[in-house]
């Protein structure tokens, strides 16, 4: 910047010297000295600009030093301790949060955490009840959390007598907060009974962490971090033995670095629950303190008995990235790649298995100057060092591209390995810029199966990539595709004033920020860097090699790697429920968006969804949406007709690209309504959350039919299909078989019976959908008139050219239900399966499923009328003997 504006300064004297007119001889021999001065100067600049031949400083070096306590005895923490009991508890993986107000600071700052540890966490405010703790005879939550402890204390009687009960059932423990009250005017409390005083709002420095004690896992005991702490403090004081301090800190500006007496405030502490069976943890200041994390983990693990305890190791992958790509400038010499591999065998050291992943295009190989060049040939010659993996040859972004050019481009790349000696791990690749991997584009994953044997990717980009702590890993079509991290060292953090703070950003995001967080919080790691992150500033290596050492001082983590393929499979053993991907919305998201083909839409993507359930009448109301002209089904299916069945079966593992293939693009995109109806996905325990991660915004449509009258007719259905089962049995056997029938009857029951429990089903699509985007239907009111009901389903679904129905259905005495009218004396019915005679139900079953269904009934009853539905007449009828509950 200096050289540049001294440029600039000297380039106006010269113009200022050029439009003098009454210059003399001397005058113009100071102009050509100063002309070629200005112009040495530029090709100086333009040099350092590119990088050319000028030395540079050095990169900078890893200096973290591990300060610790030398004079305790006892810093040896039993690494082999999970804290967990041999008891047979059941106890959810969640935690209660107890906050003083919605949305403090501190409480969205531990919900993060917690998320960040994938611990799911039930909130309350300190002026509502306690919720309920236990669900039949297991524990709903494995820890309780006060955000502040004084909320604990005040407790009244009974809600205090509720969680100490459960504390002590459950074997769980108290984690929490202390701040004084009321922040204006208390600095002290004592508790009697518990025999502790608080001494509030002091302002701290320097943290030594405290001896080994049963509580520490993660944190090394006796490190000390010094310098002034964040915001203000409690401090605990007791002499009860039940107490253990946790950490020593020392009044700001007290006294001097050399005594180390003066560490005798106690800022956390853990009370082994000697006096009332309750451990606890109590921590002086929020989670702004970056050490807190760790005493956190520590306490969620111990308080929760290992149940929220995650392993002591560490994987850490670091692939680097963009090998050969890369302009002028930014690219690796002979002395980077000597540097790489020098750190390369530091790190194998201190991480088991260590290798750096090279992922290359070979498109680019001597793409640099001529000492860049040599940097590349250099990574050839060391090329038996590394773990190879493969870009496109050219860099290029695979959803541009048709399947051929990726197939080409890739075996392009391949040649370049095979002609240069280069082993590549082939089971494991990138695409450049994720593009492809998510939003999935199938000609990638087919021609990295094709071309390179594939078994494992990684993204930043699922399910988003911010916030980074809910990035997931997913399995398509059978390619492994894991979380990556990023370490903020993108292609084009070259020095280390690119980075965001300098070099002092880069120090406080490994030490104790956002870099160290992530490995705290994630047990599997893939690092993204590239090629420029290890030329010039070599900040990669900076940064890995401090954040190693880092993670050492501070933590018993064992630091482990693995081949990719071997990672993906302790990830998903790890994470099974992460294998079902969950696709979302391309165009809801800009950074999706611009990797994703540009011939795809998301007009191509339905409005609203018929979801059921089956036999209500489905076909019917499909057909008479259809006859809109601005309302357009989806394709024909080869399997189930009018039904594509995705969100509730294996067709979902085939990704959108076969969703969305079954609608044709609309002529007229901003009126036309796409629709599907897919009966079965109205009692689907997935459906719900598939249908809301990909159409959020979709509307829902369900029909309502007397349950008992349900079962029958599918019965029926099921017997003019042949099922043997349904041919061999009753409807009473069927709806009355208990646990000891044979396995086909009991299944032929379930399915029979329980898309009939429609409360239930209700509130798990209520869960993804506010109430105002499910439209309910009669059944009854479907069969008996149908105008009615399409008229109400245009009004909710905001059609925008009305359609009057009375015109378009009439009812058809031979087929005995409404059907299209094609001309004054033709109409179009439905096919024979619907609608067919069978003999009425036996007053047995009836009475069965009476009963059977009556407190589901109620329940729908209860719940329709907490939204101000109207019930159906069915519904009245079926609890007519009951009162009707009041909204
Ligand atoms: N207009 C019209 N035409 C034909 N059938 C009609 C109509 N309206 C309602 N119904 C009733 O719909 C029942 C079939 O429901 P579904 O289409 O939802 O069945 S399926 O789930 O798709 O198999 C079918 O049930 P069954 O009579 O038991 O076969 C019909 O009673």
């Amino acid at each position: 910047m200096l050289l540049r504006r001294e440029m600039f300064r000297c380039y106006n004297s010269v113009t200022r010297l050029l439009s003098c007119k009454r210059c003399s001889l001397l005058r113009s021999l100071v102009l050509i000295f100063a002309l070629s001065i200005v112009s040495s100067l530029f090709f100086l600049y333009r040099v350092m600009d590119t990088g050319l031949h000028v030395p540079r400083a050095n990169p900078p070096v890893p200096h973290i030093r591990c300060d610790s306590q030398p004079y305790s005895s006892n810093l040896n923490v039993d690494v082999s301790s999970h804290h967990r009991l041999d008891d047979r508890l059941r106890v959810a993986h969640r935690a209660l949060l107890i906050t003083e107000v919605p949305n403090s600071k501190n409480g969205q700052r531990i919900r993060y955490f917690l998320n960040a540890l994938r611990i799911e966490v039930k909130f309350e405010i300190k002026s509502k009840a306690i919720p309920t703790l236990t669900n039949k005879k297991s524990g709903r939550f494995a820890v309780i959390i006060f955000e502040n402890y004084n909320t604990y204390l005040d407790l009244d009687t009974w809600s205090r007598q509720l969680v100490d009960k459960y504390c002590h059932d459950y074997r769980i423990g108290i984690l929490s907060f202390v701040r004084p009250v009321d922040e204006s005017t208390d600095s002290f409390r004592h508790v009697d009974n518990y025999h502790i005083s608080f001494h509030y709002n002091l302002a701290l420095m320097d943290f030594r962490i405290g001896e080994a004690t049963t509580l520490w896992r993660i944190m090394k005991p006796g490190s000390i971090w010094k310098g002034a702490l964040p915001d203000t403090w409690t401090i605990f004081k007791s002499n009860h033995s039940t107490y253990q301090p946790l950490a020593f800190s020392r009044i700001l500006g007290r006294f001097s670095d050399a005594d180390p007496k003066s560490y005798s405030y106690v800022p956390a502490i853990f009370d082994e629950g000697r006096i009332d069976g309750i451990p606890k943890v109590l921590l002086g200041s929020d989670l702004n303190f970056w050490l807190n994390s760790i005493v956190m983990m520590d306490a969620l693990s111990y308080l929760s008995s290992g149940r929220l305890g995650l392993p002591l190791d560490r994987y850490i992958q670091v692939d680097v990235d963009d090998i050969f790509v890369g302009k002028e400038g930014i690219r690796m010499k002979v002395s980077d790649v000597e540097a790489l591999v020098a750190a390369q065998e530091r790190l194998e050291k201190e991480i088991d298995g260590f290798q750096f992943n090279l992922g290359y295009s070979g498109g680019f190989f001597l793409f640099g100057t001529d000492e860049e060049d040599d940097g590349d040939r250099k990574l050839i010659e060391y090329r038996h060092k590394f773990r190879w993996f493969s870009h496109m040859f050219r860099h290029e972004q695979p959803h541009k591209f048709p399947k051929e050019y990726i197939e080409s481009a890739m075996k392009l790349n391949k040649q370049f390995a095979e002609e240069n000696g280069i082993q590549v791990y082939g089971q494991y690749a990138v695409a450049p810029h994720h593009s492809g991997v998510y939003p999935v584009y199938e000609p990638l994953y087919s021609s990295w199966k094709e071309v390179w044997g594939v078994k494992t990717t990684s993204t930043e980009e699922y399910p988003k990539l911010l916030p980074s702590w809910k990035r997931r890993g997913f399995i398509h079509k059978g390619i492994m595709v894991l979380p990556r991290q990023t370490c903020g060292l993108f292609t084009t953090t070259v020095y280390s004033s690119d980075f965001r703070g300098g070099l002092a950003g880069l120090d406080s995001s490994i030490q104790g920020g956002e870099i160290f967080q992530t490995v705290l919080t994630t047990p599997i790691n893939i690092f993204m860097t590239h090629l420029s992150n290890y030329g010039n500033d070599r900040l990669a290596l900076y940064m890995l090699e401090s954040l190693v050492k880092f993670v050492k001082c501070w933590t018993n983590f064992k630091l482990l790697s693995l081949p990719p393929v071997e990672l993906g499979l302790k990830y998903f053993e790890m994470y099974p429920a992460d294998k079902d991907p969950i696709w979302t919305n391309p165009c809801d998201y800009n950074r999706h968006l611009s990797i994703w083909p540009e011939n795809k839409t998301c007009d191509k993507l339905p409005s609203f969804i018929v979801v059921g359930p089956q036999k209500t009448g489905t076909t019917a109301l499909y057909s008479f949406l259809s006859q809109h002209p601005d309302i357009v089904s989806n394709l024909p299916t080869p399997k189930h007709f009018e039904e594509i069945q995705f969100f509730n079966t294996n067709n979902y593992y085939l990704g959108l690209d076969w969703y969305m293939d079954f609608f044709p693009q609309p002529d007229k995109p901003n009126t036309t309504l796409l629709f599907e109806k897919s009966a079965n996905y109205f009692e689907s325990d997935l459906a719900p959350k598939r249908v809301a991660a990909l159409l959020p915004r979709a509307k829902i449509i369900v029909i309502l039919m007397n349950p008992a009258k349900r079962a029958y007719s599918w019965y029926q259905h099921m017997r003019n299909h042949n099922d043997p089962t349904a041919l061999n049995h009753t409807f009473y056997e069927v709806v009355s078989a208990s646990d000891m029938a044979s396995q086909n009857l009991r299944a032929l029951h379930n399915r029979c019976l329980t898309p009939g429990l429609y409360a239930q089903h209700l509130v798990r699509w209520l869960d993804f959908f506010p109430a105002k985007q499910i439209h309910l239907v009669d059944s009854d009111e479907l069969r008996n008139d149908p105008v009615n009901v399409m008229h109400l389903i245009q009004k909710f679904l905001h059609v925008q050219n009305y359609m009057d129905y009375s015109q378009h259905l009439r009812y058809d005495p031979a087929k005995g239900f409404f059907c299209q009218v094609l001309s004054n004396k033709q109409n179009k019915c439905l096919g024979k399966s619907k609608g067919h005679k069978y003999p009425s139900m036996d007053h047995r079953s009836e009475q069965h499923l009476h009963s059977f269904y009556r407190k589901h009934n109620i329940n729908l009853s209860k719940l329709l009328s907490s939204f101000e539905t109207q019930l159906p007449e069915w519904l009245t009828t079926e609890l007519k003997d009951i009162e009707t509950p009041k909204t």
